[in-house]
């Protein structure tokens, strides 16, 4: 059993003194504390922290980190690094030296812990990959190339995170500073030579990945999400596009497939390809003769060079083939030879990574498929990459989350409507708010009225579409309701949590797997057990 504490740590490292890095980093040290002491890794969490660790207390929207230094410094921190208030809020008796930073110390921590690990990026080959949607997929299908050349990879983004044998779920998809310093110094030590990391917004913003320069920086795409949090687009822009500078990246790979991507082609500060799948776009790379090939997509990458492979991407739908493109496109502009790569390809199947909770295909008759698309566009894509392939009605189960962005919901709405032949509207997580009134919400933008279960009539390519539209709460009761009613010939779409397995509603975290429930309602049509498929 894992915990939300559980970090991957180097096990042995080399001890640097707090007098050179208040040396290095310009820092006072607090007197009436001890002047110096060895630390050997960095922890911003006391629950995290060990013995020998530097304490990096930072001010938070809910706590201030010195408010758990002695805890910290009981669980063996040989020193603590805060700011002026933080410095207040430690007790005069705390026993280790207090290095006080005259800025916010989360600005330095990346940097500070780089630098007391012995910059551990450094050491790697390292792809960072940025966008909306398409982040994990992307980066599990960049893995499982980089091991088909040979490499021994690493892997950090939503899901999981792995160093060579040793994988614990993840948190956050990009992990604080002084997490992403140690797990580095782990993949130093565990021989790791690759790393395929998710490089999210709040991460830039909030400094999580200072002190790694990524060889190779991947932009995927840009849709309204997080605007909670970045306010607007443009500052929502500008701090992925913080990325694709010198500080961030050596080098990047902008996937033009909408204007964002050229935009961010534009602002880029480091040298960049651009990339394609839109026929007649011009872009260094561009992907043709996109074809289907088993259960997803075999297709064409050409640079305007002339050299070119041809591979497949064995997850559904156009946007999947952005991603697999993506992933081949950064480890080829990272220096790979094309002959390797293709041979790579050919041994590996393709990019063939299953990703889980993404388009992950659950049953085939009816066919059930659970995807993480948790926002207007990515539900949009998701049901247009199915509808090729169903031949009875398509149905979609999903909710918006509650405190987060609410401006999305009805937008969310109307796309369930647009691309589904049934829609049931239930909850994702409620987190504090009413469930009820998120519901609502969404239900808002299916149709006029809002009323929970009609008929809507939609515009399809000129054409007219009746659409259902139910509202079913809990969410389990809703995917069961939606597989139970399927003929062999639909697909039901679960979509919004994908690998998650717990739902919080107001503080109190439920156990709710959407695979777990869509297994047990499929057992139910048959009486059978399933397996996956
Ligand atoms: C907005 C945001 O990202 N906030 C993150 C931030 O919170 P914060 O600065 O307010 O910190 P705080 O909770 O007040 O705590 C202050 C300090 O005290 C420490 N602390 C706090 C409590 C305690 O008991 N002990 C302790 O040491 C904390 O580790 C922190 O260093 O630092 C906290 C500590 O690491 C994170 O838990 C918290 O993530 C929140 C919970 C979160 O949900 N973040 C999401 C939105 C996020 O980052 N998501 C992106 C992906 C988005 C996407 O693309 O889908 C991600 O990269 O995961
Ligand atoms: N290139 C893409 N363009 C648009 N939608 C995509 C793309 N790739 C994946 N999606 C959709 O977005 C969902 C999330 O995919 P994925 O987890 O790969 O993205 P992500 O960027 O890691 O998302 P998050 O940061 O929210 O975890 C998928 O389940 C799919 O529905």
């Amino acid at each position: 059993m894992t915990s939300p504490f559980d970090r991957i740590r180097p096990a042995a490292t080399t001890a640097r003194q707090v007098s050179d890095l208040a040396v290095a980093f310009g820092l006072t040290i607090a007197p009436g504390h001890p002047a110096d002491a060895a630390v050997t890794c960095v922890a911003s969490d006391n629950r995290v922290a060990r013995p020998g660790d530097l304490f990096v207390a930072v001010p938070g929207a809910r706590a201030h980190g010195a408010q758990f230094a002695a805890d910290a410094v009981a669980r063996g921190a040989t020193a603590v690094l805060t700011d002026a208030r933080g410095a207040e809020l430690i007790a005069a008796d705390t026993t280790v030296p207090v290095l006080v930073a005259d800025e916010d110390p989360r600005a330095i921590l990346g940097q500070v812990a780089a630098w007391v690990l012995g910059n551990p990026a450094e050491e790697l080959m390292t792809f960072g990959v940025t966008g909306t949607n398409g982040k994990t997929t992307t980066t599990y299908q960049l893995d499982h190339l980089l091991r088909a050349l040979g490499w021994k990879g690493g892997l950090i983004g939503t899901v999981e995170t792995r160093s060579g044998d040793r994988v614990i779920p993840s948190v956050l998809t990009t992990p604080e500073a002084a997490d992403l310093q140690a797990l580095l110094a782990a993949m130093r030590e565990d021989h790791v030579r690759t790393l395929a990391m998710e490089v999210s917004s709040h991460a830039l913003a909030q400094h999580r990945v200072d002190g790694v320069v990524f060889g190779v920086a991947g932009f995927t795409n840009l849709t309204q999400d997080h605007l909670d949090f970045h306010g607007d687009f443009e500052s929502y822009f500008a701090t992925k596009a913080d990325l694709f500078t010198p500080a961030r990246a050596r080098r990047g790979v902008i996937t033009l497939d909408d204007t964002w991507g050229e935009r961010m082609a534009e602002v880029a500060q480091v040298p960049v390809a651009t990339l394609t799948t839109l026929p007649g776009k011009d872009a260094d790379w561009t992907v043709t003769d996109v074809a289907p090939s088993g259960t997803g997509s075999a297709f064409t990458l050409t640079h305007r060079d002339g050299r070119t492979l041809r591979t497949s991407t064995s997850l559904p739908g156009g946007y999947n083939v952005a991603n697999a493109a993506l992933a081949v496109t950064m480890v080829l502009e990272g220096g790979s030879d094309i002959r390797d790569v293709t041979d790579a390809l050919a041994a590996g199947h393709g990019l063939s990574a299953t990703v889980p909770g993404r388009m992950e295909v659950l049953a085939t008759a009816p066919r059930v498929v659970v995807d993480f698309a948790h926002n207007t566009e990515a539900l949009e894509l998701s049901l247009a990459a199915l509808r090729p392939t169903t031949t009875g009605r398509l149905a979609v189960v999903f909710g918006a989350t509650g405190d987060r962005d609410p401006g999305k919901r009805p937008f969310m709405g109307a796309a369930a409507v647009r691309g589904a032949d049934v829609v049931y509207v239930t909850d994702d997580d409620p987190h504090d708010e009413d469930p009820a009134k998120v519901r609502a919400e969404v239900l808002a933008g299916t149709g006029p009225n809002g009323t929970p279960e009609r008929i809507v009539d939609a515009a399809d390519g000129g054409g007219s579409r009746t659409v259902e539209v139910r509202e079913v709460a809990p969410r389990a009761d809703a995917i069961r309701a939606a597989i139970l009613a399927a003929g062999p010939d639909d697909t039901v779409l679960v979509a919004g949590r994908g690998h998650e397995t717990v739902q919080e509603i107001a503080g109190v975290d439920h156990p709710l797997d959407d695979r777990v429930e869509a297994r047990a309602a499929l057992a139910a049509r048959t009486g059978q057990p399933q397996q996956n498929v």
